[in-house]
């Protein structure tokens, strides 16, 4: 093996796969017996309904709690948790939290089951940065915090190009573009663990316990016009320089979604996009504007603003086959 323009192994890596669950303790255990470093990304994304809040605090608090037990029982010293920024915000208050740093004074309050679960499972992670592992090494833990991520595979964007395509090559404005919402693209957040794994034995002392945004270099907008800059060029339009209709309406609407939610539970899993919290969070300014990853380990985005956009709409237009 050759190394790379990184600094890192270039050429064929052997991959074994391992199926398992995070929420049984010996899959876990299995799995991480005889690794150097653990990258714990595995998580139940959900903030429309789909799962009960008692499954995602199983997935994402007593899963991430399992992954620290097993790093401690194997002898296993390093750890990167994906977090996420909703660990910090927006907040239950909406209050906007404007191009912050990790050291932003901010009131994290939180009540939806997904960012409760991410909180609690970050602390963990920090929590045992220092812990005696099997030989009695100390554990070496740090968490990464994406923003909105976006790039290939993300199902909401394919999600919205369907609906577009479907309303004739037009969507409509819901969210005021004065509205800032972070976004980073996947490609880098991948990036971001790969440094951190690769790092984090050297420089222990500086960045165990430690959290650090994922960001990069895509531009701060609102949600729905950064996603315009790759579905505009798919063909979509974006109607309205404003939001076309009134917030207390949407804010109507949210609240019969998570009403009708709550009704049809006996009978079916009713999980529109738009609820009480997901319109919040798309209508609460949160960017990142942040250095640490940079001074801490080095860290400079693989994919610039120009590569993430031409391969996320690439794969926005490959898609367009299965959507019709
Ligand atoms: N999507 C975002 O915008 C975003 C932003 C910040 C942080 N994150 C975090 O990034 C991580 C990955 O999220 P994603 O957006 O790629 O979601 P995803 O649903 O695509 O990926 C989550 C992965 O976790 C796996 N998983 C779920 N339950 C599991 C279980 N019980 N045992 C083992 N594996 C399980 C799934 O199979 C899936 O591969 C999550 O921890 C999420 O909280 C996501
Ligand atoms: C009101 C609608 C009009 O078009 C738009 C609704 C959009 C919402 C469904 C999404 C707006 C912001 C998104 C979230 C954000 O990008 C960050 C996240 C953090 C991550 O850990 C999980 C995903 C998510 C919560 C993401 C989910 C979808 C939004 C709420």
């Amino acid at each position: 093996m050759e190394r790379g323009e990184n600094g890192g192994l270039k050429g064929p890596v052997q991959v074994t796969a391992i199926q398992g669950d995070v929420t049984q303790a010996h899959e876990v255990a299995a799995a991480v017996t005889g690794a150097h470093v653990v990258i714990h990304t595995a998580g139940l994304v959900d903030v429309f309904g789909r799962a009960s809040p008692k499954t995602i605090y199983e997935v994402n608090v007593q899963g991430t709690q399992n992954v620290i037990e097993a790093c401690v029982q194997a002898g296993t010293r390093l750890l990167v948790y994906t977090s996420s920024m909703e660990v910090v915000g927006p907040n239950t208050k909406g209050h906007p939290f404007y191009r912050g740093n990790e050291d932003t004074p901010y009131e994290a309050v939180h009540k939806h089951p997904y960012p409760c679960s991410k909180a609690l499972a970050e602390r963990l992670v920090l929590e045992a940065n220092g812990k005696k592992v099997r030989g009695g090494l100390p554990l070496v833990t740090c968490a990464l915090r994406p923003t909105g991520i976006y790039g290939e595979g993300h199902q909401i964007m394919r999600d919205f190009y369907r609906q577009g395509l479907r309303l004739g090559g037009r969507l409509f404005r819901a969210i005021p573009a004065s509205v800032e919402h972070g976004r980073v693209y996947v490609g880098n957040v991948a990036w971001m663990h790969v440094l951190v794994a690769r790092e984090l034995e050297q420089r222990a002392a500086l960045m165990g316990g430690q959290v650090y945004f994922c960001y990069d270099r895509s531009p701060y907008k609102s949600y729905e016009d950064f996603n315009m800059e790759f579905l505009g060029p798919c063909g979509l339009r974006l109607v309205g320089a404003r939001p076309l209709l009134p917030y207390w309406l949407l804010v109507l609407l949210a609240t019969l979604n998570a009403l009708l939610q709550w009704l049809l539970r006996p009978l079916l899993v009713y999980a529109p996009l738009l609820n009480p919290y997901t319109l919040a969070v798309a209508n609460t300014t949160f960017t990142v504007s942040t250095d640490k990853a940079q001074r801490h380990f080095g860290y400079e985005p693989l994919f610039s603003w120009e590569d993430s956009r031409t391969r996320t709409i690439l794969w926005v237009q490959a898609s367009e086959g299965s959507a019709r």
